[in-house]
């Protein structure tokens, strides 16, 4: 009977010891890690990532919650009658839109994600850019086809303020950030794409990971034609690429870019539809999704 029982016991051991290089090499870091809209399929994945955060807290990490909403978004400005369009992958956002928006982020997504991590602990706490100055933007006005394009009420990010975020840190808290800014410019908020928003903290925050979470496998080397993943890529390998990229991967690769570029050691995309994806990535040698590295020093034009 014994004999059985330490049979099942240690390969449990085994797998806890196997994490120890990382919990060592992690631990008291900070990880922003950004939850994509698309990955919030259903109740069962949504529970298991607020599970791998918690579990990130308690093994002595520093997760940051960025979370999306576009396709909740979407539904819900169908349900206004209101159309939804994008340009250059942002969504246009009209003074109305803009309502909608932030009800969705702050007042539903936000909501339910520390509701579920909560279920763990008096641990996370919301908050959107606007509060603490934690993000302030101005109007952006994208260039298409050589032109500047008014899409409405999407900010482009010119200050982060991390007081907020690191007093929540310091007191053992999970915040987590919906991606609406401070206006610099008016008195009004603006729409920030949630992996721009992002990586913009993992740089101020001097994270060492910045993790989107998504619905894909990674970067995907020839998109739509193959699903070879492109598993580890340089600044400026990824900067190179960047041209090519469509839609939703190019405010990710950029924002993965951006980050490696301020100061964090790695940024990942990975699969959000995978269970403890977060766990897998982290802790274990078979990182499962795309990982961007700063550039080599005396890489050229590095
Ligand atoms: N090279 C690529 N590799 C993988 N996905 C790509 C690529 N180019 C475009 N995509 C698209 O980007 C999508 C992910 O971005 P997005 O829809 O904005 O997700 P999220 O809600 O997680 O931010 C994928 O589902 C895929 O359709
Ligand atoms: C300006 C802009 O496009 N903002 C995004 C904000 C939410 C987001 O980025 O959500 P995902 O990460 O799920 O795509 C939007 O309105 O859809």
């Amino acid at each position: 009977m014994s004999a059985t029982r330490k049979h099942t016991a240690l390969p449990k051991a085994q797998i806890l010891i196997e994490a120890l290089p990382w919990l060592t090499r992690h631990h008291g870091r900070t990880v922003v890690i950004k939850f994509g809209g698309n990955a919030m399929i259903d109740e069962d994945l949504k529970a298991a990532f607020a599970q791998d955060v918690v579990f990130l807290r308690h093994a002595g990490l520093k997760p940051v919650v960025v979370h999306g909403g576009g396709p909740q978004i979407s539904a819900a400005l169908d349900r206004h009658g209101i159309v939804s369009e994008f340009k250059a992958g942002l969504r246009v956002t009209t003074e109305d839109a803009m309502d909608v928006v932030r009800m969705v982020l702050a007042g539903q997504v936000q909501r339910e994600l520390v509701g579920l991590l909560n279920q763990h602990g008096p641990l996370a706490v919301g908050l959107t850019g606007e509060d603490a100055h934690t993000i302030t933007a101005v109007k952006h006005q994208p260039e298409i086809d050589g032109e500047l394009v008014d899409i409405g009420r999407v900010g482009e990010i010119t200050a982060i303020d991390t007081g907020a975020i690191e007093a929540l840190l310091a007191d053992g808290r999970i915040p987590v950030v919906s991606s609406i800014a401070r206006s610099q410019d008016d008195g009004h908020v603006y729409n920030v794409n949630a992996d721009t928003a992002a990586a913009a903290l993992a740089a101020a925050l001097g994270a060492e990971t910045l993790m989107v979470l998504t619905d894909v496998e990674g970067l995907y080397e020839d998109w739509p034609n193959s699903d070879e993943v492109i598993s580890r890529l340089t600044a400026r390998e990824l900067e190179k690429l960047l041209p090519e990229l469509a839609s939703g991967m190019v405010p990710k690769m950029e924002g993965c870019l951006h980050a490696v570029r301020n100061g964090v050691n790695t940024a990942r995309v990975i699969d959000g539809r995978v269970q403890h994806s977060i766990l897998l990535e982290i802790f274990t040698d078979e990182g499962i999704g795309t990982m961007v590295v700063p550039d080599a020093e005396g890489d050229a034009d590095a």
